[in-house]
């Protein structure tokens, strides 16, 4: 997919310091409407430090960080939902009432129509008939699924997704990249996906930007252009993940 025109996501010439540390220098991304795009990197590289400022949790950096064309330190931020690595859900709170924390701050939660978009929600992300249920009551997978439907109660144009699946089994993760990819070919949001996975990123993405040194700069990226459904062992993908691993060691 190309990223050439009016991106819904454009990152140019980012640098973000911690004090002496410098995290990232000199990043550049655009990121088109509707696409999948997946950042790998080693630790240390600047991953989350990528996604904090995308989602506009950091407001000190040089650069220009756009969404939906609105710079995300003047507002463009309310076009985020995030995903973290662990769901991070109110444990006293029921699902129904965890995904209403996403709500736009405007909006009752008690109002019919929004206790149907939570209720929408739930379903889209396969958690129907759990609606009562406490975060106790539910798996690993389950509760990353509240989370997402919590990323997503806002109707963001782009999600961000920290590592979102790394504290998961093999199955269940599995199983969650095939649920992740079914709501966003369903909803048609953007996706930003950090992750240490080099299969989770060619498996899912339609680029793969490999970020690496620290600072952490673009290394390089790799156009994923295989036909979906994909299968794991395609042998493209698998050429693929050899380029993005061979692209992480130079
Ligand atoms: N709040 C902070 N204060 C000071 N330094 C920080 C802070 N957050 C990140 N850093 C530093 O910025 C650099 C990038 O960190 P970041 O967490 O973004 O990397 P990462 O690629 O996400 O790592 P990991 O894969 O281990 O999560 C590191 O050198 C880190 O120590």
């Amino acid at each position: 997919m190309s990223s050439d025109a009016d991106p819904v996501l454009a990152v140019d010439d980012l640098r973000k310091r911690y004090g002496e540390t410098v995290a990232l220098d000199g990043v550049d991304l655009a990121v088109a409407d509707g696409e999948f795009v997946a950042v790998v990197g080693p630790s240390g590289c600047g991953k989350s430090t990528l996604l904090r400022v995308l989602s506009g949790l950091e407001a000190q950096f040089d650069g220009r960080v756009a969404v939906g064309g609105t710079d995300v330190r003047a507002g463009g931020s309310d076009d985020v939902g995030m995903v973290f690595q662990e769901p991070r859900l109110l444990g006293w709170a029921d699902v129904r009432e965890n995904v209403a924390v996403g709500l736009p701050a405007d909006v009752d939660p008690e109002r019919p129509a929004a206790r149907d978009r939570v209720d929408d929600l739930i379903e889209t992300v396969g958690l129907d008939g759990f609606a009562d249920s406490r975060p106790d009551e539910l798996s690993g997978g389950m509760a990353q699924r509240v989370s997402l439907a919590r990323g997503l109660a806002y109707d963001p144009a782009v999600l961000l997704l920290d590592e979102p699946f790394s504290a998961l089994d093999r199955l269940t993760k599995a199983d969650q990249q095939d649920h992740l990819l079914d709501v966003w070919e369903r909803r048609g949001t953007t996706v930003v996906l950090v992750t240490h996975d080099v299969e989770e990123a060619v498996y899912l993405a339609d680029r793969v930007v490999v970020l690496d040194g620290q600072p952490g700069t673009v290394a390089s990226v790799v156009d994923v252009d295989v036909e979906r459904p994909r299968e794991r062992a395609d042998p493209d993908l698998v050429a693929l993940r050899r380029e993005v691993t061979d692209a992480l060691g130079r």
